[in-house]
């Protein structure tokens, strides 16, 4: 045990229900020591046997999918009812389908801050962006957002003849994978300044980072006379590098959206993706900005998040102590 752990300290155990590579990438060394040191002992949590049968849990917290697992979740909570589960299922599942996961943000009815013209598309037809009342250029997305091989896969769709390329790949891909990507979320291309900002929430502690985005499609020929006009990409704003010297958004606004999604989502733990729209000279207005939320992501990879042992720890003592 770490020398610094202070006699008679109450200690608590955490356990953590999470893939193989979340642990990994979550449950570093510098956390579980940081957190040992303030009474917490992270305990990992083996799904395939009852919760219930495991060594006693002060909180439990969580990203895995699937009936077994809520139904486990369920059992617990009945005879554990004074144990928090980090986050509810119920509250999570809207996050895994990207129509339903930014409901919320329409529910905050803000003048600044909305979401992009969107609507899910089944890829049977050639006109069916147009049908649906969406202009290019666009961005389609798979429907479930559960952390799968291919949620992450997304396509721009610069133009008609992208659309029927993007449509013919898929009709070949689901003749393989037996109609897995058919349904699609088709959003609106919003012009953003190359910049992504993301906000990643802790309970009440809020963080915007700034990641690398698509760039800005300039001018509607650009858009017209891309000769395939499909690019596809995945993953852009994993790159940690910022590139941008973009203006952050102002902290007020960052906090007032991230306490109301919050409230609205019921969630503790996620972040969000927020990108501001720029005119077509690729400048924003300071005063009169509008921003755009296109992702939400539940339990992130906080280890991105500058000092994120401390923010975790901080937030698991505080919701065992007041549950
Ligand atoms: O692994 P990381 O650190 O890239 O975290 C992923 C998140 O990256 P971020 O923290 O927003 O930069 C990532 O966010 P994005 O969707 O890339 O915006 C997701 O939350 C992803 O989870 P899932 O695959 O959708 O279940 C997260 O993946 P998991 O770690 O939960 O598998
Ligand atoms: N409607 C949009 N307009 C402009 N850029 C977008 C739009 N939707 C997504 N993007 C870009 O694509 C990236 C990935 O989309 P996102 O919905 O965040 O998917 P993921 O869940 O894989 O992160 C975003 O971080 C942003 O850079
Ligand atoms: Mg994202
Ligand atoms: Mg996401």
């Amino acid at each position: 045990m770490s020398a610094s752990v202070e006699a008679g300290q109450r200690r608590y155990r955490v356990g953590y229900a999470l893939e193989a590579k979340k642990v990994k990438t979550l449950i570093l060394p510098s956390l579980v020591e940081h957190a040992k040191q303030k009474g917490i002992d992270l305990v990992p949590v083996d799904p395939s046997k009852p919760l219930t049968e495991q060594p006693p849990f002060h909180c439990i917290i969580h990203k895995l999918y699937g009936q077994d697992w809520k139904q486990q979740l369920s059992e617990f909570s009945s005879k554990h009812p004074n144990v928090p589960i980090i986050d509810p299922p119920e509250r999570i599942e809207p996050l895994h389908n990207r129509i339903s996961m930014l409901d919320c943000v329409t529910r905050i009815d803000s003048a600044t801050v909305g979401i992009p013209r969107q609507a899910v598309a089944v890829m049977q037809d050639s006109k069916e962006a147009e049908e649906l009342g969406l202009r290019f250029p666009v961005v389609a997305k798979p429907l479930v957002a559960d952390g799968g091989g291919t949620s992450h896969e997304m396509y721009l769709v610069l133009n008609s003849r992208g659309w029927e390329s993007l449509r013919l790949r898929l009709k070949d891909k689901d003749k393989d994978e037996a109609g897995a990507t058919s349904q699609l979320v088709v959003q609106e291309f919003v012009n953003h300044g190359g910049v992504v900002f993301k906000v990643y929430v802790v309970g009440r502690h809020v963080e915007c980072v700034r990641r690398t985005s698509l760039p800005d499609i300039s001018t509607p020929d650009a858009v017209s006379s891309s000769e395939d006009g499909l690019l596809p990409f995945s993953r852009i704003s994993n790159a940690a590098v910022d590139k941008h010297n973009a203006q952050m958004p102002p902290r007020e606004l960052v906090e007032e959206m991230a306490m109301a999604l919050r409230a609205e989502l019921g969630l503790r733990l996620f972040n969000f993706d927020v990108i501001r729209e720029t005119t077509s000279t690729g400048s924003h207005d300071d005063n009169n900005s509008k921003y755009v939320v296109i992702d939400i992501n539940y339990f992130p990879g906080y280890a991105k998040m500058p000092n994120y042992e401390h923010v975790l720890t901080h937030f698991l003592l505080d919701v065992i102590a007041n549950f």
